[in-house]
């Protein structure tokens, strides 16, 4: 974005289906304001996407840049998996990185990315934190499972984990007849979540296949969560219901993901599509 232009370039893009608009900011530009987010953001009056993503100067030492994530609603997160692999192949058809792996900076982790076939991308999307006070997750005193809560005349059963965003994961035996949204915007909205959270609803099908709907933070549901995808498989591992390599079915298409150990970083392995590029023409 050249300060104070008219024009504001944009990439459309999408990670199975959630779809982004992505903004390169690596020359120092100032981030979009929550306004602008939501503008941009709208399907009948802006562009239309369900997150922003900007790509910024590197944090770290080692990576090649950094990325910001911020909601159709405006609202900021520290994580998005279908972004992170979008970004990584924005960078690779702008020529910014050479080879088939490199290091990519989110707010709060840095992630090795690799290159795969088929315009895939395997992300590692750091160590899952079940530490309720990091998620945050308020009024319990440690990490347990599930996490017990009434709430509108219902008792609601969930896992709780950051993958450096706070998701909860609900097991439910049918997927098609979850009732996501109004369970979803219930859970969204307890205090126990000061920051709210996404929340997924998972269908086990094998012990390496689920299905997975995500109803999330500032958007509402989409079709794929990436960083959903990693907290779903992460609370159904440690429940014991799924091995380490698991494919996860979402409305816009499948992940695979990959926990290898407790204390390892999970990895998340998914397309991301370019669909066309375009200039925001400031009202
Ligand atoms: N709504 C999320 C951010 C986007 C996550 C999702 N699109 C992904 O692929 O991980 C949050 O507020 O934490």
């Amino acid at each position: 974005m050249v300060e104070g232009s008219r024009l504001l370039r944009f990439t459309k893009m999408h990670g199975a289906g959630n779809d982004f608009i992505v903004l390169d900011l690596r020359h120092g530009a100032a981030p979009p304001s929550p306004d602008l987010c939501r503008a941009m953001a709208d399907r009948h009056r802006g562009v239309g996407c369900d997150q922003i993503l900007t790509v910024e100067a590197p944090r770290e030492t080692g990576s090649v840049a950094a990325y910001r994530i911020w909601n159709s609603d405006g609202s900021p997160s520290g994580q998005c998996g279908n972004g992170a692999r979008c970004v990584a192949a924005w960078l690779w058809r702008e020529g910014a990185v050479k080879g088939k792996s490199f290091q990519l900076d989110s707010p709060g982790r840095s992630h090795h990315v690799e290159r795969l076939d088929g315009g895939n991308w395997r992300i590692s999307m750091g160590v899952p934190e079940f530490d309720p006070a990091r998620i945050p997750l308020l009024g319990f005193d440690g990490p347990r499972d599930p996490y017990v809560i009434a709430t509108g005349g219902s008792i609601l059963g969930f896992g709780a984990v950051s993958m450096g965003n706070p998701h909860a994961v609900l097991e439910v035996q049918d997927l098609d007849a979850a009732d996501v949204a109004g369970t979803g915007a219930q859970l969204q909205a307890l205090d126990a979540f000061p920051e709210s959270a996404n929340i997924g609803f998972a269908q086990v099908q094998a012990r390496d296949s689920i299905r997975l709907r995500v109803f999330e933070r500032g958007v509402g549901e989409t079709l794929a969560c990436g960083s959903g995808a990693c907290a779903a498989v992460a609370v159904l591992v440690r429940r014991g219901l799924v091995d380490r390599a698991v494919t996860v079915h979402l409305p816009g298409g499948d992940l695979h993901i990959d926990w290898p150990a407790d204390d390892a970083p999970v990895a998340m392995a998914g397309p991301a599509a370019f669909v066309f590029e375009g200039e925001w023409l400031h009202d």
